[in-house]
């Protein structure tokens, strides 16, 4: 049967060579391209989507990997040359190229080498140099040891200690009771050998909280863990089985003074705590160390949506079901539903990746600024706060977006969604902990609600310009915006950015209002912030957080497709960015009635209208957005969204693999001893 895939191609009104360099910089797809070649060219990455394993041969399997990536792919010979700052960017890439192939690898990289650098480089000092050389040459491997059994999210509770003993110089560690052991810790269970301990500091009977400690786990040649701790796997997880996560309880077990890592704070010689308090300073490297995480997620995150939807529109261009009244059967494609379900999320794709990737450069470059002695670090600081806020509401909407974008697609590709060899289902369960890891989705949106709430209430500088990242200047006119009617009439006058934009500056403008009036009147009754932050969070400071988020999103798309100059290229991501945006105020638009913003049905019947046509809009284009950021076949590894769209040829060979051994024509084992 002809390739209805490739009519659909034919259909794209802009050239998907252009679309591509437009959506990503050709360095950042150089250094991927560096990533995929290599793993293309060794045998040893060339994952067979069929194979089951155990867990264990996953976790043997991805340390070995991890072993000859390293070694000899030759991507990180110069980093050490880089700046801080190219140095960063470089890494977050090469991280993306590996996730969209394989999380497992580039989660060990980036727990058990990238991240532990950075920390070093953050928090640590000259006397650290030692750590970050093993474990770039693979001598060491490492992990981050800070959620406890007891208490995750809430790491002022963690109770870990470190006490410094000035009789010898060493700090004793020790977990006070099972709740207290680490756990969770990836990397930790099997392989690390040292770990970045975050435990609280007493020194001379006066707790410090917590610091962060570098602490040999395990003997590098045998694997053997050191006398006085107890560390171990711990066991199935759901997903991401190429990593060994751990546990780890320590008894009176001993690391030198010199193992603090004192860029902020230290022990001196005389057993004395000392801080270096410049808490400009401080706020730089904490945004250096608590962000990196976050921000790799993010490019994980949009990468994860990328794959699902590439897999999904291609196969709903090639899969038909049911004849038309003319006798054609039609590709799934052309159903209506099937487009609501697939081109929003092909438009958030869109508009993810491109925050990622604008949001990864000016973080790497304020980060870069806050490592600079010459640099004045007041606006430095302005930024930081504000690009901390947009990371936490970003992170959880980009990766909440993904999670169900997967699940939608995976049911969109019915039946064949669901085998091995898709792809879809390990997408789902190894993103899945995204929305956990590096902090609770929920539980960051508050940082982001406490933010917009002290701008709002900003009395002496209402100069909101200084967040550039989070374009927030509009919060200087809240009244004004909050007079504003909705007066449209008919689909036209909502497809487009202008309104997405002003009825999105609205409703921001109306959640903070209503959030704050009811953080007031909670603190009145109850006098006590803890109570009243809980009591706002629902209906109020949560959608608060994640409506900015979609705000942000959907305003820096708006500045990408307003400095394109291609007239083609523009008027396709124009659609796209008006499709996400009106299909995020449709979900919004109980709170637009509630705010009256409109009171007759208009808002809605334009908003569903307008959502309608532009799916039919980008479907011709579908085709060619997917193919203009698809990664090569043979990343995105899936039997049913390869770029030539032979879906029953690859299907047909996944069903009659060897699976473990086994023939599928074979009688299975448990018979054959009948016979
Ligand atoms: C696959 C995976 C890998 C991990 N890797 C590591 C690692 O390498 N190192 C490491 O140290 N940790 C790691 N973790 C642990 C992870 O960081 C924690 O799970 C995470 O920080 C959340 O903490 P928690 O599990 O204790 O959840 P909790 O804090 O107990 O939260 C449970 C629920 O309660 C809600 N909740 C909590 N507090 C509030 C509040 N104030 N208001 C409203 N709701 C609230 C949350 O929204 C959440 O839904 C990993 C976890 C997973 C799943």
């Amino acid at each position: 049967m002809a390739s209805s895939l490739e009519e659909y191609r034919r259909k794209a009104s802009f050239d998907v060579q252009k679309m591509s360099m437009e959506i990503e910089p050709q360095e950042n797809r150089e250094i991927k391209r560096k990533v995929w070649q290599f793993l293309a060219s060794n045998p040893l990455f060339h994952e067979d989507y069929n194979r089951n394993g155990d867990s264990q041969q996953a976790k043997d399997r991805t340390a070995k990997q991890l072993k000859v990536f390293l070694s000899s792919s030759g991507l990180f010979t110069h980093i050490d040359d880089l700046t801080y700052a190219t140095r960063t960017k470089y890494l977050l890439l090469v991280n993306e190229g590996l996730e969209i192939y394989n999380a497992n690898l580039s989660i060990k990289l980036a727990l058990g080498v990238m991240m532990f650098s950075n920390a070093l480089n953050c928090l640590g000092t000259e006397r650290h140099q030692q750590f970050y050389k093993d474990i770039w040459a693979g001598k060491t491997l490492s992990c981050f040891a800070i959620t406890e059994l007891e208490h995750g999210s809430d790491t002022k509770e963690l109770k870990t200690s470190a006490e410094y003993d000035h009789s010898t110089k060493e700090f004793v560690i020790n977990t006070p009771g099972i709740g207290a052991a680490k756990c969770w810790v990836g990397n930790l269970g099997q392989q690390s050998t040292h770990a970045l301990l975050m435990a609280q500091l007493v020194v001379n009977g006066t707790c410090h909280g917590l610091h962060g400690f570098v602490v040999p786990i395990r003997d590098p040649e045998t694997l053997r863990p050191y006398l006085g701790i107890t560390v171990g796997d711990i066991g199935e997880k759901s997903g991401l089985h190429g990593i060994d996560n751990g546990f780890i309880m320590f008894k009176n077990y001993r690391i030198p003074r010199e193992n603090i890592l004192n860029r902020l704070a230290d022990v001196n010689e005389q057993g004395e705590y000392q801080t270096f308090t410049d808490p400009l300073r401080m706020l730089g490297a904490s945004l250096e160390i608590l962000s990196a995480g976050r921000v790799g997620i993010l490019n994980e995150s949009s990468n994860c949506i990328l794959r699902a939807v590439v897999i999904a529109v291609r196969y709903a261009a090639q899969r038909r079901q049911f004849r038309d009244s003319n006798g054609v059967e039609k590709p799934i494609i052309e159903y209506q539903t099937h487009q609501y379900r697939l081109m929003p999320y092909l438009a958030a794709t869109y508009a993810i990746r491109n925050f990622a990737i604008e949001f990864s450069k000016q973080y790497v470059h304020c980060v870069g600024l806050s490592r600079d002695d010459s640099v004045d670090m007041t606006g430095v600081y302005q930024s930081v706060g504000g690009i901390h806020a947009l990371l936490c509401c970003s992170k959880s909407l980009v990766t909440w977006t993904t999670q169900k974008a997967i699940q939608e697609v995976r049911e969109a590709c019915g039946g064949h969604g669901y085998h091995k060899a898709a792809g879809l289902g390990d997408l789902r369960n190894n993103h899945d902990p995204r929305v956990t890891f590096e902090g609770d989705n929920t539980v960051l949106l508050q940082q982001t609600s406490n933010w917009l709430l002290k701008l709002y209430n900003e009395t002496s500088d209402r100069d909101f310009s200084k967040y550039p990242l989070c374009l927030v200047k509009f919060l200087t006119n809240v009244d004004s915006i909050l007079q504003k009617k909705f007066v449209g009439r008919c689909k036209e006058d909502v497809c487009n950015i202008s309104f997405v934009t002003e009825c999105f500056e609205w409703l921001v403008c109306w959640l903070l209002k209503q959030t704050n009036e009811k953080m007031s009147a909670l603190l009145a009754k109850h006098n006590d912030r803890f109570i009243a932050r809980n009591e706002c969070q629902v209906f109020k400071a949560k959608e608060l957080s994640l409506v900015f988020a979609e705000y942000v999103i959907i305003s820096h798309f708006k500045a990408k497709i307003d400095a394109c100059h291609d007239p083609a290229i523009s008027s396709v991501l124009r659609n796209l960015c008006s499709l996400y945006g009106l299909w995020c105020l449709h979900s919004h638009l109980s709170l637009l009635y509630q705010g009256g913003y409109c009171n007759t049905p208009a808002l809605a019947d334009c908003l569903s209208d307008g959502v309608l046509s532009l799916c039919e809009a980008i479907k011709p284009e579908a085709v060619g957005l997917v193919d203009a950021i698809a990664p090569p076949d043979f990343i995105l590894n899936s039997a049913i969204g390869c770029y030539n769209g032979k879906v029953y040829e690859n299907l047909m060979n996944a069903f009659r693999k060897i699976e473990n051994g086994h023939f599928p024509l074979e009688y299975p084992d448990f018979w054959k001893s009948k016979l």
